[in-house]
């Protein structure tokens, strides 16, 4: 691979891009400040965010400098989407956003250690509420918004969707003027010359090259530069980072790390090469490798196992990830299930059918929790299953169909495992 350009374009990430030769150029003659922005939309990220994230980590690796800006002023106001107005949210639920965005975002760039002399490829964080808040309506409308034309801003697509539709107000209409601001502001303070989104953002970031342009006549550092990635499709046609659950988050409060592992795990044969491609920071060979496997071999799954390991390591750290895996090969009888901590054991419970038992009395019977989780359609089916060999509970095979669970069987007080076959888990929960 010989440039970055060649990279993002192997891993099938570049959409668009201004004058290629010139940017080309540019990332060839030496570090290259670039950023990227986040509004903070809800409490934290979400996988969608990672392809722009994991694109800035690339610039760095390639001897760039990335910014990342949390948006606590353009969060205040709203990127317009082409369906409908957003709502406002509290400038104090605001700020706890940022806060915690911050707090992600800051954990997959490499700052400048504490106490270390600074490196002209470290990470830079920052926060447009700085410049933002302060600034007055008279300078927002003189000095930026002189340089707007509406007559342009009426061309968007987004625009145009917005007047077909319910319309849009004032307030969301002017946030690219404060987009673009940022981008006068990254180019003086930092001589930033690049910044990149996914695909919907070209329109909001060209609108500040041209802001450069006319503010400050594109000194002293040349003309500043726009890359888009391509928003990440899947093949059976719904949005990617989306489970029955709702968004996957990267938070783990919000989306557990053995949910987290599982929706990896899960990518559509159809897509696992692709996904490789953006989320990895495999070799290219390693990639390839993987992608082979993929075509001999699909049901060892071996390139959906890599990313969900290498995803889950990065953003929950070894251990978490070394205790998903330990968690659901317990349940599916390859390792000890009580070695299990009661928070894996609940996130990993989470994601199967359940039968929930508010007493356990004298023990309830094996047949009718099997029947209540809906592992075996009725009771009968239960005592056949039984009959043939082919119940567990707690990973023992259920030998007499009138066995029932009792309290000394419960692991930390209020969780058992039940497995119909090899395959398919429930659980019980007391409480
Ligand atoms: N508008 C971007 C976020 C952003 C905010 C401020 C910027 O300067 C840049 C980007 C988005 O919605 O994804």
């Amino acid at each position: 691979m010989t440039d970055i350009i060649d990279e993002l374009e192997w891993r099938g990430l570049l959409a668009q891009t201004t004058d290629l030769d010139e940017l080309r150029k540019a990332l060839a003659d030496g570090p290259v400040t670039l950023y990227c922005g986040f509004d903070p939309t809800a409490g934290s990220l979400h996988v969608g965010h990672l392809t722009q994230i994991l694109t800035l980590a690339r610039f760095q690796r390639a001897g760039h400098r990335p910014i990342a800006l949390v948006g606590g002023g353009t969060g205040l106001i709203g990127d317009p989407k082409p369906t409908a107005e957003r709502t406002l949210h509290s400038e104090e639920t605001v700020a706890g956003y940022v806060a915690a965005i911050g707090r992600q975002l800051s954990a997959f760039l490499r700052f400048t250690p504490e106490g270390a002399a600074p490196e002209p490829t470290d990470a830079i964080m920052a926060d447009n509420g700085e410049w933002l808040r302060s600034m007055t309506a008279i300078e927002m409308l003189r000095d930026v918004g002189k340089h707007f034309s509406i007559n342009q801003m009426l061309q968007r697509e987004t625009v145009k969707a917005r007047l077909d539709g319910d319309g849009m107000s004032y307030t969301e209409f002017s946030y690219v003027l404060l987009q673009s601001y940022d981008y006068v502001q990254f180019y003086r303070r930092h001589g930033c010359t690049l910044q990149i989104g996914g695909s919907d953002q070209w329109g909001n970031i060209t609108a500040g090259l041209e802001l450069i342009r006319r503010m400050d006549g594109n000194e002293p550092h040349g003309p500043a530069h726009a890359l888009t990635t391509n928003l990440l499709t899947k093949a059976d046609g719904t949005k990617f980072g989306k489970t029955e659950g709702g968004s996957v988050w990267l938070d783990p409060e919000l989306t557990t790390p053995y949910a987290f592992y599982q929706f990896w795990f899960n990518t559509d044969d159809r897509d696992v090469a692709r996904y490789l491609r953006v989320f990895s920071f495999r070799s290219q060979e390693e990639i390839e490798e993987l992608e082979r496997q993929t075509e001999e071999r699909p049901a060892a799954r071996a390139a959906q196992r890599a990313l969900a390991e290498e995803l889950t390591s990065l953003v929950h750290g070894e251990e978490e990830c070394r205790k998903v895996i330990e968690a659901s090969q317990a349940l599916f009888g390859r390792a000890d299930l009580s070695a299990l901590d009661a928070r894996t054991l609940d996130a990993a419970l989470a994601e199967v059918p359940k039968a929930e038992v508010s007493t356990l009395g004298d023990g309830v019977p094996v047949v009718d929790l099997l029947a209540d989780t809906g592992l075996v359609p009725s009771k009968s089916a239960a005592r056949r299953a039984i009959q043939e060999g082919g119940a567990y509970l707690n990973n023992t095979k259920v030998t007499d169909v009138d066995a029932v669970l009792g309290a000394d069987a419960l692991m930390h007080g209020r969780y058992a495992v039940l497995r119909r076959g090899k395959r398919n888990i429930g659980g019980v929960v007391l409480g």
